[in-house]
């Protein structure tokens, strides 16, 4: 059993994958970042160094920790260079199918003490455990974007992981400086089970011409101190990523208070999925977000 986490392999350079990657390495940890194709491992690269700048200009930061962070993460193209780690962190798309290919690619590199951990944001945590040759040293670690600045990680056991893999994982997240909280496994644990259902509402309240894009944001923003508007949350945590979640929950819980609002199908349909691809419920072409309605 590890006892202690060195190296930790990141797959999936998207916004969750690199927010990660930029905690560890800032922690101190070796980290091998891996992705379908380098570019996306490269366009991952450039925004931690950019966020880290962010940070140094904030001194939240010194430059000195930046450099040596940025040195300790190595592009990994090849699933391969994951064979040395002690944890790896699967947080490619939010899509069950996708997440089993990998770990089956990924279980028989991996020395046999290695934890397997998934970011997932909603999909079951002892099903996914399932499919590999390790659920009990399989776990749920799921951050918050954006990952350097929110404090909390949910840790999610499945029904056959170990306590020492519980152990190991609670002491990781410490010392990455974040707060846990513990949520049993059910479909999307605790924050996304709360949050969702009130994004999919935001966007039916918009669906039923209740309130337009902007007037929903600032009627949440100002009348419920929230920080972003529920449609400017949504187009941040992706639009697929809020799909996906609402789905898990419809079909896991089986109750139509989850159903999917029509409109949120619509714009992933279109390929609108919020700021990752510019346009959502606002446009992020110009120099600032436009409303789409
Ligand atoms: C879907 C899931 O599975 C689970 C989830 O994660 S759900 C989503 C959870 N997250 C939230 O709910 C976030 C809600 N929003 C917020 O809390 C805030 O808007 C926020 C923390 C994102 C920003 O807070 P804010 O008060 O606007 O702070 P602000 O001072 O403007 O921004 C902080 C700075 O951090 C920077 N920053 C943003 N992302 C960053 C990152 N990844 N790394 C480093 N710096 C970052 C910002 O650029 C900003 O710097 P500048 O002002 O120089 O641009
Ligand atoms: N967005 C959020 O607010 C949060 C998301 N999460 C979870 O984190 C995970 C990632 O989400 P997020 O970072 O937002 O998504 P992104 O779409 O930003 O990133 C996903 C990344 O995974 C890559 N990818 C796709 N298929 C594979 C594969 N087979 N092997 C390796 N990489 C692959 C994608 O490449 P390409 O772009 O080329 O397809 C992309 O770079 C999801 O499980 C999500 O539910 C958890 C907490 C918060």
């Amino acid at each position: 059993m590890v006892v202690e986490i060195k190296k930790v392999g990141v797959i999936g350079a998207g916004q969750m994958g690199s927010g990660i990657a930029h905690v560890c390495a800032l922690a101190g940890f070796d980290v091998s970042l891996s992705d379908i194709s380098i570019d996306r491992i490269e366009s991952g690269l450039a925004s931690i160094n950019g966020n880290m700048a962010k940070q140094v200009q904030k001194e939240i930061i010194t430059e000195d920790a930046r450099k040596a962070a940025l040195d300790r993460i190595s592009p990994a193209a090849d699933l391969d260079l994951l064979a040395d780690t002690d944890l790896v962190i699967e947080s490619a798309i939010e899509n069950e199918q996708v997440k089993r290919k990998i770990f089956a690619q990924l279980c028989p590199l991996l020395k046999p003490e290695a934890i397997l951990a998934t970011n997932t944001s909603s999909i079951s945590i002892t099903r996914l455990a399932a499919t590999t040759d390790r659920p009990e040293r399989f776990i749920g670690i799921h951050f918050m974007n954006p990952v350097p600045l929110m404090e909390l990680v949910e840790l999610v056991r499945g029904i056959a992981t170990a306590d020492s893999t519980f152990e190991v994982s609670q002491a990781f997240v410490d010392r990455l400086g974040k707060q846990t909280a513990v949520a049993e496994d059910f479909p999307a644990f605790m924050v996304n089970r709360i949050l969702l259902p009130m994004i999919n509402e935001a966007i039916y309240t918009l669906y039923e011409g209740v309130g337009s894009v902007e007037s929903i944001d600032k009627a949440m923003k100002l009348g419920a101190n929230h920080p972003m508007g529920p449609l400017q949350l949504a187009d941040f945590i992706g639009l697929d990523t809020c799909l996906s979640i609402m789905q898990v929950l419809y079909e896991g819980l089986a109750d139509t208070k989850y159903r999917p609002c029509p409109l949120l199908v619509k714009y992933v349909e279109a390929g609108w999925l919020g700021r990752k691809t510019q346009r959502g419920f606002y446009d992020y072409r110009g120099d600032t977000p436009v409303p789409t309605r």
